[in-house]
């Protein structure tokens, strides 16, 4: 009973993905870089969190572990989504294979591959995975994202926001555990971010764990709860965020000489 109730707190049904004590440092001897200082968080399902901090505080390289990006070199990361597995020493192999069907991974820069059509482009996760996919899912996964209509456009003949919400429908498209994204406004000018960002929060109330870096106050205010990390480790948090409050917590940790 006190070990469910013990498992319950760090892998339960409730928690999409248990970080603990997790370490990476890049570089080695005098050239030693410690990115991530033994953080250990919980992200519950259904939730949309944003990840900030200052520049070089961690973040990415808290998401790229998170996500069998990269792998710490200590500490721990599990998936659950009902079927909870960790994620630090599998082999490169179950990892990649992994990724692909329970993470979905969205950055700044959109790599959508040029040559191929909105749809084209969605279908590609599938198609890697050896898994058959018909037009019309592929026209729910555009139609999810707000583009029905736009599945034979190339990436050339979309607006920027209309081209990382198709990356977003092909993050989803494998109806992933968790979708992580590093800084996906950072390139869109503010309407287009706005409307990402308005997405973002209505996939998240509709069930799916969402966790996001970024630099800005106003993203991270779509989110259900702010994690501050500061110098490799978790620095506080917000479950109710503004702007305001998220660039006053964020001002408090800025090394003093930034300041
Ligand atoms: N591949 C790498 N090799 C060496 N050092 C690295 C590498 N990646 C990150 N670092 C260092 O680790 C620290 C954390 O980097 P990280 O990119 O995670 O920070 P961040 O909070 O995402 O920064 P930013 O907000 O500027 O993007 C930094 O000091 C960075 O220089």
């Amino acid at each position: 009973m006190r070990r469910a109730a013990i498992r319950g707190v760090l892998v339960g049904m409730s928690n999409a993905v248990v970080l603990s004590g997790l370490r990476r440092a890049y570089g080695s001897g005098q050239n030693a870089v410690t990115a991530l200082d033994g953080v250990s968080l919980a992200f519950r399902a259904g939730t949309f969190t944003a990840v900030m901090g200052p520049s070089g505080s961690g973040k990415s390289t808290l998401l790229q572990c998170a996500a069998g990006l990269d792998r710490p070199d200590a500490g721990s990361v599990v998936l659950d989504g009902g079927n909870p597995v960790e994620l630090t020493g599998l082999p490169e192999r179950r990892l990649t294979a992994l990724r692909r069907e329970r993470i979905g991974f969205v950055f700044q820069s959109v790599n959508l591959l040029p040559a191929l059509t909105a749809e084209q482009n969605v279908a590609l996760p599938l198609r890697l995975a050896g898994r058959r996919v018909t037009r019309a899912e592929l026209r729910e996964a555009l139609a999810e994202v707000g583009l029905e209509g736009r599945g034979g456009h190339r990436p050339g003949e979309l607006s920027g926001g209309q081209r990382q919400r198709v990356a977003i429908a092909r993050a989803l498209v494998t109806r992933p555990d968790v979708l992580f994204a590093d800084e996906p406004t950072g390139a869109l000018d503010t309407e287009s971010g706005a409307m990402v960002l308005r997405l973002m929060r209505g996939l998240a109330d509709g069930g799916q764990t969402i966790i996001m870096v970024t630099h800005d106050p106003v993203a991270a205010s779509y989110a259900d709860r702010v994690v501050f990390i500061a110098d490799g480790r978790a620095a506080g948090e917000d479950h109710a965020p503004t702007p305001e409050r998220v660039a006053a917590a964020l001002a408090s940790l800025r090394p003093k000489v930034l300041a």
